[in-house]
């Protein structure tokens, strides 16, 4: 279970995260929305520990994390999508792959077959460098490196800005079969959506939170909310 509590986050003078919290069960998949700069990817980067905060707290499986640094929160199992992917453009699809070997020990460095099952298009460009795939290949690439990592804890930072919408359906495909631990390589997972595209929110989140100038303003499970009261704060 990741709980995030009441967090403050500042850059310089301006106040980013405003006593947010947040929650995200494993086997559930938790969707983060909300407008343009209202504070999705600062949230996600307070939970990987790319960004500290002032005030509050991050529990991760029941221990503190809030100031851990942001290898040792991979170590413990948080993976991460960032948003634009982040590909390296000069390393072929493997060694991007590898990349996520980073907080795995010795032993468990190694890139599950089920990965190609997932993704077929990541095995037949597997040689190729990560420049030249498309951007939607790249965001299906930066999904398995995080997967690489055996993340517990998945956030993906918008992964279906500018993809076309064949890979968007694959995308949350498979997003599904993770938080529902049908992949064996795989563990129980909790994952956390940022998204803007309500309609890939709905149709996969379990919890939803919407953020409007740096808080969550609504909460709760997908089963429950009012689609009306959600679109009201994601529209200009
Ligand atoms: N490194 C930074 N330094 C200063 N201000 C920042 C920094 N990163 C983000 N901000 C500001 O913090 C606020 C929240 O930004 P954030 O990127 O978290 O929003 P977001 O909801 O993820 O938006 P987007 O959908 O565009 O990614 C914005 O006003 C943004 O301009």
């Amino acid at each position: 279970m990741l709980m995030v509590e009441n967090i403050d986050l500042y850059y310089g003078a301006s106040h980013a995260l405003r006593g947010v919290s947040l929650q995200a069960a494993k086997g559930r998949v938790t969707c983060v929305l909300g407008r343009n700069g209202v504070g999705k990817t600062s949230l996600m980067r307070a939970i990987m520990g790319q960004q500290a905060v002032r005030s509050g707290v991050v529990q991760w499986e029941g221990a503190d994390i809030t100031t851990l640094p942001a290898y040792e929160r991979a170590r413990a199992g948080i993976g991460f999508v960032p948003q634009g992917r982040e590909i390296f453009a000069r390393l072929t699809v493997r060694e991007n792959l590898e990349t996520g070997f980073a907080p795995l020990k010795r032993a468990e460095r190694t890139i599950p077959a089920e990965i190609y099952e997932l993704f077929p298009v990541l095995a037949d460009m597997h040689s190729r460098r990560g420049g030249d795939l498309s951007g939607g290949q790249q965001q299906q690439l930066a999904i398995a490196r995080a997967l690489v990592t055996r993340p517990r804890l998945l956030i993906l930072d918008e992964p279906t800005e500018g993809i076309q919408p064949s890979i968007i359906k694959d995308i949350g495909r498979v997003i599904r079969l993770l938080a529902e631990n049908k992949i064996k390589a795989f563990g129980e997972m909790a994952i956390v959506l940022v998204e803007q595209y309500f309609d890939f929110a709905k149709e996969l989140a379990d919890d939803y939170a919407v953020m409007d100038r740096g808080e969550v303003i609504l909460a709760g499970a997908t089963a429950q909310m009012v689609e009306a009261d959600v679109r009201k704060h994601l529209t200009v």
